[in-house]
């Protein structure tokens, strides 16, 4: 990993940057990179897109490999910067994690130690998952993160693993945690409304620790509880026993994990920009191998995408959504889906009326403030689209071009995309932001706009 930074610092702009121990490093400086200029259509966007494995089902998958009783076989994993980030930090801890002919990735489990240096980027997933994992192992264990990620909530993480036993300073990113090789466990009480990934990053580590764990939330209701059910099911897969019958309280109970073989579903939330390329050119793009059942908060576009008039059709597993000739404008209420709000906002500046989506306040400790993010890219296209607490508001009318900042944030800029299609000039500043979920997307969505032509 790169150099660990004190709070403030950047490691974007170039100059110098002063690392722990006081010297000086030299960084070259910042090169700017042209904005990529989302591409415009003027007729039917239509297509099947095929989408990679899951960001969160193979992040919980190597979570759980790196502690079962034998090797384990992760197909259909994601390779993108948080799953790479992922196997890369677990190998820092000495667990054997390859890549497989087939891609699938091989993981050995062998015990975790430190001294490491882990390197989250901007990873909710790796940020929240691994710290509790890493409580169990020994030596000294450094966690940072891009400078964005030192802003996002971590605290309850930290104090959580504190009450159960961990030794380890801070409130954020960065801080040091001291391994001992093992964690009592037992019951916390955490405040999970800013992230449902503070419950799931526990309760993935749960079945390691000596009294197992149980987790109990009292506060605001927790965002985004398909990933809980998510995390639920992961456990349940490789024979964990896990007690949720009772609202926000979930009791893991210590035992083996046995090796990981579920296959990784495709991620729908990253389906879910080439389906909105269908919605607002009235065109036709279907997804194959989309789960019939599934905890993927992306399977909610379908209900999303029917009730802003398009058509949803799911045949056997392929997932085809037609665009109707006006989307009709929503209310609606993201809480649950959080992560489809990028998508859905830039499906709603294309409807006959306004849109209201609410739910959302968390979504400013995301990889950016997103409703900010959102309301200023609008705005500098000439939109309207207010900003409120736990909300945003959208007018349509029409845009024009000009920038759009994705503030690092690989929904941001897909969500840049869709505006692309039907606004000329749209500038995204970051496209590789992309990468933390879907390296490739910029040929993907070139594929698919040229098979229009
Ligand atoms: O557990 C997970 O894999 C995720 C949980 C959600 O986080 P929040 O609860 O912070 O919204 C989601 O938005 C994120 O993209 C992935
Ligand atoms: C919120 C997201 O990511 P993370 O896993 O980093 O929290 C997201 O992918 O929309």
């Amino acid at each position: 990993m790169g150099p660990i930074l004190p709070p403030g610092s950047d490691t974007r702009g170039g100059g110098s940057v002063r690392v722990r121990d006081h010297r000086v490093v030299p960084t070259a400086p910042a090169v700017p990179t042209p904005p990529w200029i989302a591409p415009t259509v003027t007729g039917p966007v239509t297509g099947t897109v095929r989408i990679p494995g899951s960001k969160s089902w193979t992040n919980r998958a190597l979570i759980l490999a790196a502690q079962a009783t034998g090797p384990s076989a992760v197909r259909g994993a994601l390779r993108s910067r948080d799953t790479d980030l992922m196997a890369a930090a677990l190998r820092d801890l000495g667990v054997g994690v390859t890549v497989q002919d087939d891609a699938s990735w091989l993981v050995e489990t062998a015990p975790m130690h430190g001294p490491a240096r882990i390197d989250c980027g901007l990873a909710g997933t790796v940020m929240r998952f691994l710290p509790p994992l890493a409580a169990t192992a020994t030596g000294e264990i450094v966690f940072d993160g891009d400078a964005a990620a030192r802003r996002r909530p971590m605290e309850t993480v930290l104090s959580a693993l504190r009450d159960l036993g961990a030794d380890l300073d801070g409130t954020a990113l960065p801080f040091t945690l001291r391994g001992t090789g093992g964690l009592a466990g037992g019951t916390v009480h955490i405040d999970a409304s800013a992230s449902s990934q503070f419950v799931s990053g526990l309760l993935l580590s749960g079945a390691s620790f000596a009294r197992g764990l149980t987790v109990v939330h009292t506060g605001a209701p927790v965002p985004s509880l398909p990933h809980v059910e998510m995390t639920v099911a992961a456990l349940r897969a490789v024979g964990v026993e896990v007690d949720d019958s009772v609202p926000n309280t979930w009791r893991v109970e210590p035992g083996p994990v046995r090796p990981w073989t579920t296959v990784i579903e495709p991620d729908l939330s990253n389906a879910t920009p080439f389906l909105a390329a269908a919605a607002v050119t009235g065109g036709r793009v279907t997804v194959p191998d989309w789960p019939t059942a599934t905890t993927q908060a992306g399977d909610a576009i379908r209900g999303i995408l029917g009730a802003m008039g398009a058509r949803v059709e799911l045949v056997g597993t392929d997932l085809t959504v037609t665009g109707p000739d006006r989307l009709t404008g929503v209310d609606l209420d993201l809480h649950d889906v959080g992560e489809l709000t990028p998508t859905v906002l830039a499906l709603a500046l294309f409807a006959d009326g306004p849109s209201r989506l609410h739910g959302i306040g968390h979504l400013r400790g995301h990889e950016t403030d997103r409703l900010a993010a959102l309301a200023g890219d609008v705005a500098a296209l000439g939109g309207d689209v207010q900003e409120h607490l736990d909300a945003l508001t959208v007018r349509p009318r029409p845009l024009h071009g000009g920038p759009w900042a994705a503030h690092a944030d690989h929904r941001m800029a897909t969500a840049g995309a869709i505006v692309g299609l039907r606004t000329e000039g749209v500038a995204v500043d970051d496209i590789d932001s992309t990468a933390k979920t879907l390296p490739g997307f910029d040929g993907m969505w070139r594929t698919l706009l040229g098979a229009t032509a």
